[in-house]
């Protein structure tokens, strides 16, 4: 169990997730004492439609904690609340252990940024940074001092003089980060920051802002719908759906280990078979698909034989010729570089081996989707118009295949995932 970010699924929680609570889902319960956030059974109406239903979760210091979510699910009304801008209709916001209902924006100990930055074009960047400072009236040197440092702790030592148009989209970025951290929040939020960016400059800063977090050391509460912004900078990620919270996990083990249908399809690519349990032993079970082809798959808690389930399989645990190739078979949940909270393997179960694949099909392939790394085939089972992703390593071996092919595609029995039929919708 991690101790900097508590998955607490109250309640309300949707079937089928997480809902290993900690003592601090109560409540009553004092939130950890290294807590900068705790956020506990938070509810948003409006009017009858509820925005925000009984989330709970809590922020340890120096985190980056990312929400993760579709549009609409309620990510910037979480965070609006945070910061102060909307009243919760119950449930409790501490801040360091503070209580922060009744705290006028203002006088919270958080920072927001937004997607448009709004930097004041006619000020110079020290002039931007220094803003909050002279409003709270601190002496000039002291205001010099601190503006001086903070750009220096983001990269942008001696761009003081400078206007913001003789910035790049990157460092006016990071002198909006530089002008909240000047004011020393306990908490920066940060709503959708990289949306107005171009593509390239995204993935660059997607990079720079996780740098940036581990050097200034400050908390970062951060909202997106962009899945690969929250995996690659996050120590842990909640998924949101519909004003609740799914799972609350590190990004390794939101991939490899989905609690929910929802997460298994809203994180990375899927592949979805929709079938019928045959057989359910614990979290193993063999599934026989609609056209009549059987897999055996992990299985999610409370199924049991005779359920209609769907079945997630990613597009790169599917091998082309399995005959060549060979599975890992067994339970990876993290590698103990940093997650620190999971074991490299699961409980007890015995380390991953090679072996053949357990499931196996013959597909046709459609079409050939060229996209360097991520390049995928698309394909059809034999008899079936069933769309399969397989991904297409680029390492010259499979270069032979061509549309039309007919090949043998197989993954591991622990690679693919069952849960109930239609509940990732
Ligand atoms: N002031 C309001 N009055 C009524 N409904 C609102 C209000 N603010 C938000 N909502 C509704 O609450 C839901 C959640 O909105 P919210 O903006 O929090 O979602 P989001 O996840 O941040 O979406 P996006 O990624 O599109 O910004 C939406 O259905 C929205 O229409």
């Amino acid at each position: 169990m991690p101790t900097d970010i508590l998955p607490v699924v109250s309640s309300g929680a949707s079937p089928g997730v997480s809902t290993s609570a900690s003592p601090s889902a109560s409540p009553t319960a004092s939130p950890t004492a290294s807590a900068d956030l705790s956020v506990t059974h938070l509810v948003k109406r409006f009017e009858k439609f509820t925005a925000v239903n009984d989330v709970s979760f809590e922020v340890e210091r120096g985190k980056f904690f990312s929400i993760l979510g579709p549009s609409g699910c309620g990510k910037t009304t979480l965070l609006r609340m945070i910061a102060g801008f909307e009243s919760p209709d119950s449930g409790v916001i501490a801040i360091r252990g503070r209580d922060m209902a009744g705290i006028a924006p203002n006088r919270r100990p958080v920072n927001l940024i937004f997607q448009h930055l709004a930097l004041f074009p006619m000020m110079s960047v020290a002039e931007n940074v220094a803003f909050g400072l002279k409003r709270r009236g601190m002496a000039g040197g002291e205001i010099t001092r601190r503006v001086q440092d903070v750009l220096e702790r983001v990269g942008l030592p001696g761009y003081g003089g400078k206007m913001p148009a003789q910035l790049s989209g990157g460092q006016k970025q990071r002198v909006a980060i530089a002008r909240c951290l000047v004011l020393e929040p306990a908490v920066l939020l940060l709503d959708e920051p990289l949306g107005a960016l171009d593509l390239k400059l995204r993935e660059q800063m997607k990079v720079e802002l996780k740098t940036l977090q581990a050097e200034v050391g400050t908390t970062f509460v951060y909202i997106t719908h962009d899945q690969s912004e929250a995996l690659v900078m996050s120590d842990h990620v909640a998924v949101m759906n519909a004003g609740r919270f799914e799972q609350v996990d590190t990004p390794r083990n939101l991939y490899r280990r989905p609690a929910s249908a929802f997460v298994a399809g809203f994180v990375g690519e899927t592949n979805v078979w929709s079938g019928t349990l045959e057989e359910a032993t614990g979290d193993a079970g063999l599934v026989r698909t609609d056209e009549g082809a059987v897999f055996r798959a992990r299985v999610a808690a409370g199924l049991a034989r005779g359920a209609r389930v769907d079945m997630f399989i990613r597009p790169e645990a599917v091998l082309i010729d399995p005959d060549g190739a060979t599975c890992v078979t067994g339970d990876v949940t993290g590698n103990g570089e940093g997650d620190g909270d999971v074991p490299d393997y699961a409980g007890d179960a015995p380390l991953p081996v090679r072996g053949p694949c357990a499931n196996r099909v013959q597909v046709q392939v459609q079409a050939i989707l060229f996209d360097g790394a991520a390049s995928r085939l698309l394909t059809h089972p034999e008899g079936s118009r069933r769309e399969v992703m397989v991904a297409l390593p680029q390492n010259r071996l499979y270069d032979h295949i061509k549309p039309g092919d007919r090949i043998t595609v197989g993954w591991d029995d622990r690679a693919g995932i069952c849960f109930a039929a239609g509940s990732g919708k």
